[in-house]
């Protein structure tokens, strides 16, 4: 059966590949070779496939407030003229902050510009500045924080012919600049911006500090894996300081005061790799949702179709004596998936961390070892080694007469992988797979 790119991409966009698949049978999608073979299905963007709005990767910024700036105020009174300086301090701006929340499942709420509130100007009779308000951003478990670090400018080369002169001309322009900057970093008295003279002030350690944090930031690199867990992703600006902080036994009456700083800017990578106990493998159609809401509290779409499911879903496993478990399902996995055929294989990434792997593998359709072994090899191809971690497989549609127990008779003499046959529709030998799948994690 030949499905074209545009065909399949707008039926499972629209939902029309129920009616599709009905009138060309449907269920040989999984199994038929020349399907994987000929169907050229990419998805440019599969988070934004039948407008869902699951995200698991993406880029934003992230930006500290800026500090208030300090006041030049000095006190008067109808018998003082000319009274002590009191200018307020600026307030220190916000930081930015992800904090993990156990009830977000995407990072669809996550915005592209993450910006914290500035802090407030400190004002006359040292009135300082508020603080800016934090801004925290709630995402879900799992989720891995990365910085991308933009592209530095070329460093300047000097020819070997003039490097002393143009080593001079460096270090000249340097502490041009850096006189220029001194003079950006404070703000005056009206008028007074030709008096002062800033040559000789020194700025507080802290804030010089602060500024070599700002042009050195360390990279990044947190992963968020308990609810409540915090991680700051961008520091406010320091608040400037008020003319007083400038009395010294030469300068009485100070006309500056200190600018508040800008908060640091990161450019961040978000990636969500849910953690669960257990992944669910198997090619679409198999019953991995139907498996995943008999054993636990989730409940995934089901339906006779391939791709029903096009985002992972987590559901909790509760047994008697009060253990849990975590299951993960996710989108089905056709051969070629590496090459970005049926739905691809980003969403591996979501049982990529998942202790035990669980193939539910359609025991009723043709040779389903085959199933398993292309199932295997698409882990494999996708990360190295993923296929060997503790498995089981769970050969589902047992309750289909004649063919389903023919496999599972034919199959059980080859293979040495644990193999539980249930119905997963009707709920038959539930049970003992998930003691089994409990077994392999406890292990
Ligand atoms: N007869 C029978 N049908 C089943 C069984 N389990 C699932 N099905 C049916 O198989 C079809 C597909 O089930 P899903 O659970 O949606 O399959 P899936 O593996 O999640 O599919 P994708 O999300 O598309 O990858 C549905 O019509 C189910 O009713 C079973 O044990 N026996
Ligand atoms: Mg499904």
């Amino acid at each position: 059966m030949y499905l074209s790119r545009l065909t399949v991409q707008s039926a499972i966009r629209t939902g029309y590949i129920r009616l599709y698949s009905q009138a060309n049978g449907y269920n040989d999608i999984s199994t038929d070779s020349s399907y994987t073979a000929t169907a050229d299905v990419r998805h440019p963007n599969k988070n934004k496939l039948g407008g869902r709005n699951f995200i698991d990767y993406m880029r934003c910024t992230a930006i500290g407030g800026v500090g208030g700036n300090g006041c030049v105020s000095f006190f008067r009174d109808t018998m003082v003229a000319n009274g002590p300086p009191n200018g307020g301090n600026g307030g220190n701006g916000g930081s930015v902050w992800l904090e993990v929340d156990d009830n977000e499942t995407s990072l669809s709420c996550v915005k592209r510009q993450l910006k914290a509130r500035s802090g407030g100007n400190g004002q006359g009779k040292s009135m300082h500045g508020a603080g800016g308000k934090d801004l925290t951003v709630k995402v879900p478990k799992g989720t891995i924080v990365r910085e991308i670090i933009p592209e530095q400018p070329p460093i300047s080369r000097v020819s070997e012919k003039g490097f002393l002169s143009a080593l001079e001309n460096e270090i000249e322009r340097d502490q041009r600049e850096y006189r220029q900057t001194k003079e950006s970093w404070f703000v005056h008295y009206p008028q007074w911006e030709q008096r002062n003279d800033l040559s000789k002030v020194r700025l507080p350690q802290e804030f010089k500090a602060f500024k070599w944090e700002l042009e050195h930031p360390q990279s990044l690199h947190i992963d968020l894996t308990k609810h409540g867990q915090r991680a700051l992703v961008a520091r406010g600006g320091l608040g400037g300081l008020g003319n007083p902080h400038f009395i010294s036994p030469t300068e009485r009456q100070p006309h500056y005061a200190l600018r508040g700083l800008p908060g640091q800017r990161r450019i961040i990578e978000l990636e969500l790799k849910t953690i669960a106990d257990v992944g669910l493998v198997g090619m679409p159609n198999a019953g991995k949702s139907t498996f995943l809401s008999a054993v636990s509290n989730a409940h995934p779409k089901i339906a006779p179709y391939p791709f029903t499911t096009l985002n992972p879903y987590i559901g909790t496993v509760d047994f008697r004596d009060t253990f849990q478990l975590t299951i993960a399902d996710i989108p089905g996995l056709i051969p070629g998936a590496h090459r970005n055929i049926g739905l691809g294989h980003s969403f591996l990434r979501h049982i990529e961390r998942s202790r035990v792997l669980v193939y539910i593998i359609d025991v009723s359709g043709d040779a389903p070892w085959n199933d398993l072994l292309a199932l295997q090899q698409e882990l494999d191809l996708y990360h190295k080694g993923l296929s060997s971690r503790p498995s089981l497989v769970i050969a589902n549609k047992a309750d289909i007469a004649g063919q389903a127990r023919r496999n599972f008779e034919q199959w059980q003499q080859q293979t040495s992988i644990p193999l539980i046959p249930i119905s997963a529709k009707f709920r038959k030998n539930i049970l003992k797979a998930t003691h089994a799948i409990r077994q392999l994690v406890d292990q």
